[in-house]
């Protein structure tokens, strides 16, 4: 049968890695608490080692009221219009305070544009999947996983995630969300915890007092949801070789038994050694390790950022992830024609180390995670 010029097109970027290249969208990243500079570091690092030209780099869209609607509440989303507008904040303090805007959240200069520009660069991604232009996409500014319907959490201020996977949902009716991030996804578990159509899995550290609290062993979704939410709670210090050994066990039993037909990985780099978050010990290359795995599945995939607090290792990682993605080889030695040359001292190497720390996690840990967790699929 004669293939039609529209699906001779879609057929030729079924096989393109599209990448969100907007410098709009990198500055409003900017203003996130403690990743200020980050998104143009990690921007300028991939593009010190060519592969922008092996994507096809798209501006990315704002997102409308109407779509940051189909998840966060009417409330919510009035009350950033309103106190973008308004210049005497004083009088809001309580309102403030309601919508989480405090503390870890604090109030970001034109607040609803910033949210906007944020949700606006994963949906866009988004519905490049959806329309098939591509069968993968890459937004290293999006992965904010706390954010709640209601409220701004953990530096999150919208749930980009929620509502590009409620994007994904206009064509495919199993998504699988994996979170990678050393803090755990609640927000987006929370969202999808009643659904069997969005599968989530968590791999995160887990201990009292650790941020956010939530991500237990039991925790396995509700009502028609029940068994489609999977967490992986790990204690200190873990290396690539646990991490990797048990995501394997975990993705393959997902892939057979919940055969996902699009996937969304938050890659958050605050579980990378190195990271002021001090939580976990794994290198890009455990990472790596892990997606290789979710590359090998063919299925339309979206790629998002997250957590990472040492800047220059975060962009080493992500640089490390998009030449995964692309199947490139790249060399360990930064170029010297990167912008921020400087930022790399002084191994100027791409590789990170794993640290001398001890991984908490012994085998007898390991081995009971991986048995609780494949055998749930007994009761399905
Ligand atoms: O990374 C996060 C947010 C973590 C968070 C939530 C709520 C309150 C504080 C935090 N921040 C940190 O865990 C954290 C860890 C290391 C370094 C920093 C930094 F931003 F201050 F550098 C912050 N989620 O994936
Ligand atoms: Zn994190």
């Amino acid at each position: 049968m004669k293939m039609s010029q529209e699906a001779k097109k879609t057929k030729l970027y079924s096989s393109r890695v599209v990448y969100v290249c907007d410098l709009l969208l990198f500055k409003e990243c900017d203003k996130i608490p403690n990743i200020c500079g980050r998104a143009i570091l990690v921007h300028n690092l991939i593009r010190a080692y060519d592969l922008l030209s092996h994507m096809h780099l798209i501006p990315s869209e704002p997102a409308s009221e109407d779509i940051l609607l189909s998840f966060h509440s009417r409330n919510y989303i009035e009350f950033l219009q309103k106190v973008e507008e308004s210049s005497d904040l004083e009088n809001h303090e309580e309102d403030l305070l309601e919508f989480g805007l405090a503390y870890d959240c604090p109030l970001v200069e034109g607040i609803y544009k910033f949210v906007q520009s944020i949700a606006g660069a994963s949906i866009t991604c988004a519905q490049v999947l959806v329309d098939g232009l591509a069968r993968i996409a890459i937004n290293w500014c999006g992965g904010w996983h706390h954010a709640q319907r209601d409220e701004a959490e953990g530096f999150c201020y919208v749930n980009d995630i929620v509502l590009a996977i409620h994007k994904l949902r206009e064509k495919f009716s199993r998504i699988l969300y994996i979170d990678f991030d050393l803090h755990h996804g609640n927000g987006v578990e929370n969202a999808f915890s009643f659904s069997p159509h969005v599968m989530t899995l968590s791999l995160h550290k887990y201990e009292p007092g650790f941020y956010p609290g939530s991500g237990g062993l039991s925790d396995v979704g509700l009502g028609q949801g029940r068994y489609y939410t999977v967490n992986v709670p790990l204690k200190e210090g873990v290396r690539d070789d646990n991490y990797f050994t048990i995501f394997q066990s975990i993705a393959n039993k997902v892939w057979s038994t919940f055969c996902p037909n699009a996937v969304v990985v938050q890659c958050g780099a605050d579980c990378i050694n190195g990271d002021p978050a001090c939580g976990f010990n794994l290198t890009p290359r455990g990472i790596g390790r892990c997606i290789e795995n979710v590359l090998a599945w063919n299925v339309p995939t979206l790629f998002l950022g997250g957590g990472g607090y040492n800047l220059p290792n975060t962009a080493r990682c992500w640089t490390y992830l998009t030449s995964i993605i692309l199947g490139l080889q790249i060399t360990s030695s930064i170029p010297d024609s990167n912008l921020d040359f400087m930022c790399y001292s002084p191994d100027f190497e791409l590789d990170i180390v794993r640290g001398n720390r001890s991984d908490l996690n012994t085998a007898e840990d390991m081995k009971h995670l991986t048995e609780t967790i494949c055998s749930e699929y007994h009761h399905t």
